[in-house]
């Protein structure tokens, strides 16, 4: 059922080993819809198996995941990612593509079109719409081999909401529950070109948020596993995840302002455990150990559980270097949370190594590569640094946006 690539092995130096097996997983319990036993009694996670424990993508999420998603559908899942009603500017959609007789358009499914919330939904009581999953009686017209390899092919053919079968489909829908909702093909699919507008924030937002990071920022406890992760779930939890050395400490100490609450280095892999600090008991804060080199194997398990399970986990923030832009293993963490259903923003960090040209140009290089792919990444990519502090006040507008924080 599945198949692992020469990339995907090569990506077995860091807890990106833990990164591909766990999507392989993944894969394999939406095939095969299976429930998992096991259920995490601390830190959030719920204490009794019930008809919502199947799998850690049978949960309530903040961004659904798309089986066989379009760009169309990429682009509703940004939307829906956004904190405001939005609709999807023209500019943003091109021509629909021609298709030969061997590239035939992917198929839409019936359902997932259905009701995009255009508010960041409460994942606290909705459980995650993964088609197939739900609804055994769709699974069998997924084709197992169109999702089962992890490979270095061109980004979009990796996702694992693309359509990629070997053969090439008919152009007609194959089952009968998706008859009805098929489009005309002159108007679907869409190329998605750009992510949506999404304005930033207003300067009274700025202001606001730029006070409430001077609340008393405060240590919580680190873990090394699970069952040490606090069991805080009341207060929103944002989580900084990059590969080593990318800034993320760092980072956290810009935002609250205190220079030695998290301890930073310029040696790769100096942050070993999930370190929780609580910023005026209204935010929690995830300082992760990187990944990629130096990075540990074991952490990856940890760090994928507690994103897929943790229930007061409002976003995830990529930190991404500019002057290297998009690695594997980012795009691999990305796939992950995107078949997870999770929303993430990517920030890139240290801006003040780049000059504002090479920045720019940076920029725009990695919003191209997310558009190709990112289904639950918000639309909008930040940039910090924490050295010169530009663009904090940017990024905690946007984490009090994303925990529906009220100040
Ligand atoms: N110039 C510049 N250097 C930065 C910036 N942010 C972090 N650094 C430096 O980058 C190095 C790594 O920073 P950390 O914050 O420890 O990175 P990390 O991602 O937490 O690293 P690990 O814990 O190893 O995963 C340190 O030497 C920092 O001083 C920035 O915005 N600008
Ligand atoms: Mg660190």
């Amino acid at each position: 059922m599945t198949s692992i690539t020469g990339t995907a092995r090569k990506a077995a130096s860091s807890w990106g080993t833990a990164l591909y097996h766990n999507y392989i997983q993944h894969v394999s319990v939406q095939l095969n819809q299976a429930p998992s036993r096991g259920v995490r009694t601390r830190a959030g996670f719920r204490r009794t198996p019930s008809s919502q424990d199947r799998a850690p993508f049978d949960r309530p999420s903040l961004c659904e995941a798309f089986e066989g998603a379009t760009q169309i559908d990429k682009a509703k899942a940004s939307i829906r990612c956004t904190e405001q009603p939005t609709t999807i500017p023209e500019s943003l959609i091109g021509k629909a593509p021609t298709y030969s007789s061997t590239t035939a358009p992917p198929t839409r499914r019936s359902t997932v079109h259905r009701g995009f919330p255009t508010t960041l939904p409460d994942r606290s009581d909705r459980p995650i719409r993964i088609e197939g999953f739900e609804h055994s009686s769709r699974k069998s017209s997924r084709p197992a081999a169109s999702k089962s390899t992890f490979t270095d092919q061109p980004q979009q053919q990796e996702r694992p909401n693309v359509h990629k079968n070997n053969k090439p489909s008919s152009p007609t829908p194959p089952t009968s529950t998706v008859a009805s909702t098929k489009p005309a093909p002159e108007k679907f699919p869409k190329k998605l070109q750009a992510f949506p507008f999404v304005p930033g924030a207003t300067t009274g937002e700025l202001t606001k948020a730029h006070k409430f990071f001077f609340s008393p920022a405060e240590f919580v406890k680190s873990a090394t596993n699970l069952s040490m992760i606090p069991d805080n779930t009341m207060i929103p939890e944002v989580a900084f995840v990059g590969r080593s050395n990318i800034g993320k400490s760092s980072l956290i100490n810009g935002l609250v302002n205190r220079n030695g609450l998290v301890k930073t280095s310029s040696k790769p892999g100096h942050t070993r455990m999930m370190n929780f600090f609580k910023l005026g008991d209204k935010l929690s804060l995830v300082d992760m150990p990187g990944y990629g080199w130096k990075s540990r194997d074991e952490w990856g398990g940890m760090i994928i559980s507690y994103l897929q399970n943790r229930k007061n986990l409002k976003r995830i923030y990529i930190l991404v270097d500019p002057s290297h832009g998009l690695k594997e293993s980012d795009t691999q963490i990305m796939k992950l949370l995107d078949s997870s259903g999770l929303s993430y923003q990517v920030v890139l960090t240290k801006m003040d190594r780049l000059s504002k040209t090479k920045y720019s140009a940076a920029k725009a290089e990695i919003e191209a590569e997310l558009v190709k792919g990112a289904i639950c990444c918000f639309p909008l990519v930040l940039g910090v640094s924490s050295k010169t502090k530009d663009g904090l006040d940017e990024l905690r507008a946007a984490i009090v946006k994303a925990g529906q924080l009220t100040l």
